[in-house]
């Protein structure tokens, strides 16, 4: 198998070993259970023997300190090379299909090692350096690095390493770094001569610590940060040495002697894999190489195929294939050297529920070594609306006899799942599984799967602690919503995974998240912009092995056509009338002072978006305000003040108008000519209001629209009973009233094939995952989506803010983030607070276009506006965004007219026109729609 190795690439990987074997001499890094199981092996100058003398400063020479760090450092193994994972050579000459494009995208060749110059000298003796005289010419551009290990200076007979530290040798100075990146040691006046002598294995007294020189790191490993990165995030690499040639077999042919005889029987009786990996179709995973044989089959188990069931490829997507290949070898260790974790971030319907299904399956049914499972019980945590979905999901691809599912709820208790060996798949909400947190640390499960998983960016909130404290290694996050745009977050996720990969936080601020925030402030230098970048290649590239996003292009081809419509609404005039008063209340002139003290501008922003949605929301607070005994509340007052009296004396909020509300008058007019012209067709109706919801089933009622509804109200147990009613093609429901907020994340909604959201939420994030719950596999229609907007309001505003830079740039794409958190000058305020009642769209005029919105028209060409993107991993991970919101620049391309404008094609749009200023429309997979 190592045949093909180059033998150069064969001796590097050796010594690889060896310096990794020799890191472990430092006691502080055998933290973590894998790492203890690493053989200590001493380092190779760590004791030099009496009547060898360690090198030592002149004292004359002014030292300074920096405070010693004597807590024990990081567990780490060093990663060094992040994006080596070598393909064992196929047996027999037969092709085995890895899945498409697999070698393309997931085996790094040998060049990758080019960088890895290791300079592996052992000297015998150490050496002796002597003091500057002051006279030497410093060559002051000559940095040298190093990799060290470090002990405080002490007589004691047995002293310990206390951890590794990487030198920097300047000139006549050098300073000694802990893997935090702190300064443990400083010093300058050096003999030059001296210190550009330092090779590998020499052990010197420096700066009061006794430290011995690993090897030489390059100068690109240092600024890339790689050389701080001894997390045991060390690609699995292949290792030639003897030990980890003693336990690879041949696949299939076992020369390794069972432990006893009956084990031998049942062992060769598994030793086929389970389905034919030679097959044509066949999806066969990678097989475990040496070193991983060395680590994980310590009974010498022959090695056999893992082969993914067929009847389950024959349905997988290739980016599923490849997706199921990724997430095997993460959690089987083969990525990273110990780490079992993986992050697939694949966009919303891309079928990581499938592709988490058929990992699940094929883990609990085979294994590498001797055909054993690797996994018996999987937990799989989820949102409380998808429980149902995901138990759905494994029988519409495994039937209900192949796996055995345990779904929690009021009345299904953990406890049945604990006393049944049927049972090896446990689902359960995140809210759930804080309530039975006691019973689940009891089961022992192999694999760990959370979906939605981006709530657990933050490492301190009880759901993430509560999944923490569970012990099992393999975990998986699944998201769709990006997760790189807040790089703390973001370890989070990665610590969640991976625990230590990265280190503690405070390295990986220093090491990561400072040089690259640095490097981005328009105040940068060159250096720090240079360090910045490399810093964050380094670490798309160390995360990059297990973490894997696509975008939804790689389903697109798989999918009916999609028209995008952005329908800005003339307001009503009670609308207009009531809008114009509460801007000149006096709550909203104290936040133009910049009065927000309380916060009174959310209040003022919560009156505008009600109104925008139909006054007689506005009218049932100013009511409800009324009545109630905090109505001395100042801010309240002030904005509702005389608002009573522009309401008609006898206004009714039961019985309000269509006409009342400008995007109301709209969405009766769409839903009609929707049940007109598409008869069979289904409406997904969003907004982010239980109160709003109501409005929008009464006018469901008024008409005799059949619907049904999901929000926060709804319990567990029924959603999933609710979405498969009315994705039945027997169900006669028109309409599905959707709270975005309550279930907007996973859920199939594929019967609808028209989306309307009936308002705007400050976070992208939010309605991208609404929008994304219609267009997605199994979709059957041309999809519309229907985005409706109050002109010149502040849903106009909010519209800008998502598509503007500003609202690009931070980390508002997250899908926990809503208004409180957000900051807004008083320049914002203005903004916000004004109504702009001339313009047709106040949006199109901000996009610089020269048309008059009289004809469609689409703007400039997008090479003149390149999409700024907030991932704070930079360049990298842009084109991992296919889904991000939308920028100014890409609307701009958008087709777009006025509603006066004569000629709409769409007929749907045609219907509405009256009512409606402006329109944006987008197609994407254009045949023949609309
Ligand atoms: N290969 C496939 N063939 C047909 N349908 C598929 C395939 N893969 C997935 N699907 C279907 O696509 C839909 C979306 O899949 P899924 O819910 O797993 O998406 P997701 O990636 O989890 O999206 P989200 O981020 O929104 O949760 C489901 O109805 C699923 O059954
Ligand atoms: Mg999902």
């Amino acid at each position: 198998m190592l045949g093909s190795i180059n033998p150069a690439l064969y001796s590097v990987f050796f010594r690889l070993l060896l310096l990794n074997m020799r890191r472990s001499a430092a006691p502080s890094q055998l933290q973590g259970k894998h790492l203890k199981k690493t053989k200590f092996i001493p380092p190779a100058r760590s004791n030099p023997s009496p009547n060898e003398e360690i090198t030592k400063l002149n004292p004359d020479i002014k030292l300074f300190e920096v405070a010693a760090n004597d807590t024990l450092l990081q567990s780490q193994t060093n990663p060094r090379i992040c994006s080596l994972n070598l393909l064992p050579a196929e047996e027999s000459g037969r092709e085995i299909n890895h899945g498409d494009n697999y070698k393309e995208k997931y085996c790094f060749e040998a060049p990758a090692m080019a960088t890895l110059e290791l300079h592996h000298t052992v000297h015998s003796s150490p050496k002796e350096i002597t003091v500057s005289k002051g006279q030497e010419v410093e060559p002051e551009n000559l940095v040298k690095y190093f990799n060290v290990i470090w002990r405080k200076a002490s007589k004691k007979k047995h002293k310990k390493w206390e951890g590794d530290a990487v030198l920097i040798v300047k000139g006549k100075s050098f300073t000694l770094k802990d893997l935090e990146g702190k300064d443990i040691g400083r010093g300058t006046g050096y003999k030059f001569k001296d210190l550009e002598k330092i090779e590998e294995g020499q052990t010197m007294m420096i700066g009061g610590k006794e430290i011995e020189v690993m090897d030489i790191i390059s100068p690109d490993d240092f600024s890339s940060g790689k050389c701080f990165q001894l997390g045991g995030g060390s690609p699995a690499i292949s290792s030639s040495s003897q030990a980890a040639n003693r336990c690879f077999l041949n696949p299939l042919k076992s020369v390794c002697k069972p432990t006893s005889k009956e084990n031998t029987q049942s062992i060769f009786q598994n030793c086929k894999p389970r389905h034919d990996p030679y097959l044509p179709n066949s999806l066969v995973m990678l097989r475990p190489d040496n070193n991983h044989q060395r680590m994980f089959n310590k009974n010498c188990f022959p090695v056999v195929d893992v082969v993914i069931d067929p009847h389950l490829v024959y349905h997988l997507r290739p980016h599923q294939k490849e997706g199921i290949i990724f997430l095997y070898e993460c959690v089987m260790g083969m990525r990273v050297n110990s780490r079992c974790g993986a992050i697939l971030a694949d966009e919303m319907g891309l079928g990581k529920t499938l592709q988490c299904i058929s990992l699940i399956w094929t883990l609990q049914c085979q294994g590498p070594y001797g055909g054993k499972p690797v996994i018996k019980k999987t937990l799989i945590v989820t949102p409380g609306s998808l429980v149902n979905n995901w138990k759905k999901e494994f029988q519409k691809w495994l039937g209900s006899e192949r796996i055995k599912i345990y779904t929690v709820d009021q009345d299904h208790k953990v406890e049945e799942f604990i006393k049944s060996p049927f049972y090896s798949v446990l689902i359960i909400s995140y809210e759930m599984l804080l309530r039975s947190l006691d019973q689940i640390k009891h089961i022992k499960f192999d694999l760990l799967i959370c979906d939605e998983g981006h709530r657990l960016k933050n490492s301190t909130i009880k759901t993430t602690t509560a999944l923490i404290s569970l012990s099992c290694e393999k975990r998986i996050i699944l998201t769709g919503t990006p997760v790189q745009n807040d790089l703390q977050e973001f370890f989070a996720l990665i610590d969640f995974v991976n625990p230590g990969i990265l280190g503690s936080l405070s390295s990986y601020r220093k090491i990561y998240e400072e040089p690259i925030i640095i490097s981005r402030q328009p105040s940068a230098s060159e250096e720090e912009k240079e360090l910045g970048e490399r810093r964050a290649a380094e670490l798309t590239c160390l995360t990059g092995l297990f973490f894997l996003r696509r975008t939804q292009e790689v389903i697109n081809k798989y999918l009916p056509p999609k028209i995008e419509n952005v329908v800005f609404c003339q307001p009503g005039a009670l609308q207009i009338e009531l809008y114009r008063k509460l801007l000149n209340s006096q709550a909203v002139r104290f936040c133009l002072e910049g009065l927000l003290e309380n916060s009174p501008h959310l209040i003022c922003i919560g009156a505008l978006k009600k109104l925008c949605n139909h006054p007689c929301l506005l009218f049932n607070s100013v009511k409800e305000k009324g009545c109630s005994s905090t109505w001395d509340e100042n801010e309240e007052k002030s904005l509702y003040e005389g608002l009573i009296n522009v309401f008609p004396a006898d206004y009714n909020p039961l019985l309000f108008t269509e006409k009342e509300s400008g995007k109301l008058q709209v969405l009766t007019k769409l839903l009609a000519v929707i049940h007109e012209l598409r008869p069979t067709e289904k409406v997904v109706l969003v907004s982010n209001y239980t109160q709003t919801l109501n409005i929008l089933q009464e006018i469901c009622k008024r008409h005799g629209y059949a619907y049904t509804r999901l929000d926060g109200q709804t319990p567990i147990s029924q959603r999933q009973q609710i979405v498969d009613g009315f994705n039945s093609k027997y169900s006669s429901d028109f309409i599905f009233l959707l709270s975005s907020k309550a279930g907007g994340v996973g859920l199939n909604l594929i019967g609808g094939s028209h989306l309307i959201l009936y308002d705007i939420d400050w976070n992208p994030a939010t309605d991208i995952q609404a929008m994304s719950r219609v267009w997605r596999d199994g979709q059957k229609h041309p999809v519309h989506i229907y985005r409706l907007l109050t002109t010149g309001t502040i849903e106009e505003k909010i519209y800008q803010r998502q598509i503007s830079k500003q609202g690009l740039s931070g980390a508002v794409v997250d899908l926990t983030r809503t208004s409180e958190y957000m900051q807004f000058s008083v320049e914002e305020l203005k903004n916000l607070f004004t109504l702009n009642e001339s313009s047709h769209c106040i949006t199109h005029d901000l996009l610089n276009c020269d048309c008059t919105g009289e004809q469609d028209h689409t703007g400039d060409s997008l090479e003149k506006f390149p999409i700024s993107r907030n991932c704070q991993l930079g360049p990298h991970h842009q084109k991992f965004n296919s889904l991000k919101p939308l920028s100014m620049s890409q609307l701009k391309q958008w087709q777009h007219f006025s509603g006066d404008h004569l000629n709409l094609t769409d007929p749907f749009l045609e219907r509405i026109r009256e009512n409606v200023s402006f329109f944006f429309q987008n197609i994407t997979n254009q045949t023949t729609a609309p």
